[in-house]
């Protein structure tokens, strides 16, 4: 059955909306933990938009189940995670004007910043998910680059509104889950799923673990996060 990772950066934003100290992700970690978590996600931004040093260092301390970084594959970040020693790192693109993840890693075109990071975090015990776009010649390059994981970018798909297009980034995914699976990646999706698009991936089983969090802190502001993340839990145990 496939697992739910909770990425709280968006409780963040919210903090950082008024430069405050709540909400809190390390309380919305512990709730989203005791309503079904299998994972706590943090992206800590080069521009550290929203989620904080602070942050990640208590949620070590905090999380019961999975912490997962997302970060990119600098050497400041690499530093971090060297002390952090979080249960995983998924290393992401970055631009500082993106509003959002804008698409995946490119492995071919940087092998050696990422096979190096893979390498230093290796040493340390800590495994590594790339952030790919659904391509097949993505896929096989994490696996040639020694990344334990991959995670799917399900933007395209969640985001289209062109009934075509959804199909064929709908396609995309499968195609490519099933190739990372094939040559032995776990393979997780993540970025844009909401509680509707979730509901495609019914009888999608090479799909180990789906990273949620802006639609997921968006309905917990209308129903609390117990609630919010019990029910997109429910949905993710139907597939
Ligand atoms: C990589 C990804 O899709 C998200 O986990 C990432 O966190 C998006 O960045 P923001 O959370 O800043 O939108
Ligand atoms: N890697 C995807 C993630 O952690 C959450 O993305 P989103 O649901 O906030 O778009």
């Amino acid at each position: 059955m496939p697992r739910l990772a909770v990425n709280v950066d968006h409780i963040a934003t919210l903090r950082e909306a008024r430069k405050t100290n709540y909400p809190d992700p390390v309380a919305a970690a512990v709730i989203a933990e005791l309503a079904g978590a299998d994972a706590i996600v943090v992206h800590l931004r080069e521009d550290r938009r929203h989620i904080k040093e602070r942050d990640v260092r208590i949620l070590r301390d905090t999380v019961q189940t999975r912490l997962i970084l997302e970060m990119g594959a600098t050497s400041e970040m690499l530093e971090f995670a060297l002390e952090i020693l979080p249960d995983l790192v998924t290393l992401v693109p970055e631009r500082r004007q993106e509003v959002t993840t804008e698409g995946g890693l490119d492995v071919l075109a940087h092998r050696a910043t990422v096979t190096n990071a893979i390498e230093t975090l290796k040493s340390a015990g800590i495994p590594t998910c790339l952030f790919v776009d659904p391509d097949i010649a993505q896929i096989e390059a994490s696996k040639a680059v020694g990344a334990r994981y991959v995670e799917l970018h399900t933007g395209v798909f969640c985001d289209t509104t062109d009934t075509r297009e959804k199909a064929k980034a709908f396609e995309a995914l499968l195609m490519a889950a099933r190739r990372g699976k094939e040559i032995g990646l776990g393979v997780n999706a993540g970025h844009g799923i909401c509680y509707r698009s979730i509901q495609a991936f019914k009888g999608v089983h090479e799909i180990d673990e789906f990273s949620i969090g802006h639609s997921i802190v968006s309905h917990a502001a209308l129903v609390g996060m117990e609630n919010a993340v019990r029910r997109m839990a429910e949905l993710i145990r139907e597939l």
